[in-house]
């Protein structure tokens, strides 16, 4: 049997996406040029990158090009946050990796692992080369000696499966992810060392520590779970619904800067 697709003969649904589309003023500047404004290949990889840019004017701490040299981009495909992240961490020497199911044409200074990040050995393989590749640039730097893992300035997380419209079982996979990114982000970050105060930087606070940018879906298991595992461990967590995230969508992020490491360890 032949199955063909046509966009001729459009399903209700697919002349609703097609017509959003067409209106989406982040659709349009993703292909446009940013000098002249006339429509042409994509800058960015996707609309996401819009929402990194957002996120990251809030909050310059989370990309910021003279401090932030290590960032991990979870569920990274096709590509626009790290293009955002490498594009603004480019006049320092930052490196980005990179993780998702889903294959992603090169970008340069991203390091990229196709894998799903549910399993461990795929966490345990990005937890090594972010370690090693950090070391390795530590001895060079220094000169050999005894070096210690710095760790990651930022990891972030767009990471987000198809949904399924049934919200119990969308919710139950954006906890599931969370969880994950979760837990890698507290082996990996950079922790705030003891005495380093809180200073401020273009009228902004700067926490001590490594961030984390999270997307989750708006739901009550979720607040409990930012209560219980996020709050604790960071030295603030703000949730952000960029502009340019569709207002129909329970999608937002969350922003938890400045890692201090186990509140047990912290009493
Ligand atoms: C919203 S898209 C990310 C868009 C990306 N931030 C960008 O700007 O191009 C969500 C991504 O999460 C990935 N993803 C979902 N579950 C994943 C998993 N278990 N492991 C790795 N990637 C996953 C999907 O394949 C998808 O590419």
């Amino acid at each position: 049997m032949r199955v063909s697709i046509s966009l001729s003969k459009s399903s209700p649904s697919s002349s609703r996406w097609l017509n959003r589309q067409s209106r989406d003023p982040y659709v349009r500047l993703r292909s446009a040029n940013p000098q002249t404004g006339n429509i042409t290949s994509p800058v960015y990889r996707s609309r996401s990158s819009f929402k990194l840019l957002s996120l990251s004017k809030t909050h310059p701490s989370i990309l910021n090009p003279s401090t932030t040299r290590s960032v991990v981009d979870l569920g990274a495909a096709p590509g626009g946050w790290c293009q955002v992240a490498s594009n603004l961490l480019k006049k320092g020497r930052g490196k980005v990796w990179a993780v998702d199911i889903l294959g992603m044409e090169p970008i340069p200074g991203v390091e990229f692992i196709k894998g799903d990040f549910l399993s461990e050995e795929v966490r345990d393989s990005l937890k090594a080369r972010v370690q090693e590749s950090q070391l390795g640039q530590q001895r060079v730097e220094d000169g050999a000696g005894e070096v210690g893992f710095r760790g990651i300035d930022t990891v972030l997380s767009d990471m987000m499966a198809p949904m399924t419209g049934i919200r119990i079982r969308d919710i139950g996979i954006s906890l599931q992810l969370c969880t994950a990114a979760t837990i890698f982000a507290r082996d990996v970050l950079r922790k705030a060392k003891g005495g380093e105060e809180v200073r401020k930087e273009g009228g902004k606070k700067v926490y001590p520590g490594g961030n984390l940018v999270m997307k989750f879906f708006a739901h009550p298991d979720l607040d409990e779970f930012r209560k219980l595992e996020l709050d604790p461990w960071f030295g603030k967590v703000v949730v952000e619904k960029p502009k340019e995230s569709r207002s129909e969508s329970s999608e937002a992020y969350w922003v938890c800067l400045g890692f201090k490491g186990d509140p047990d360890d912290l009493r």
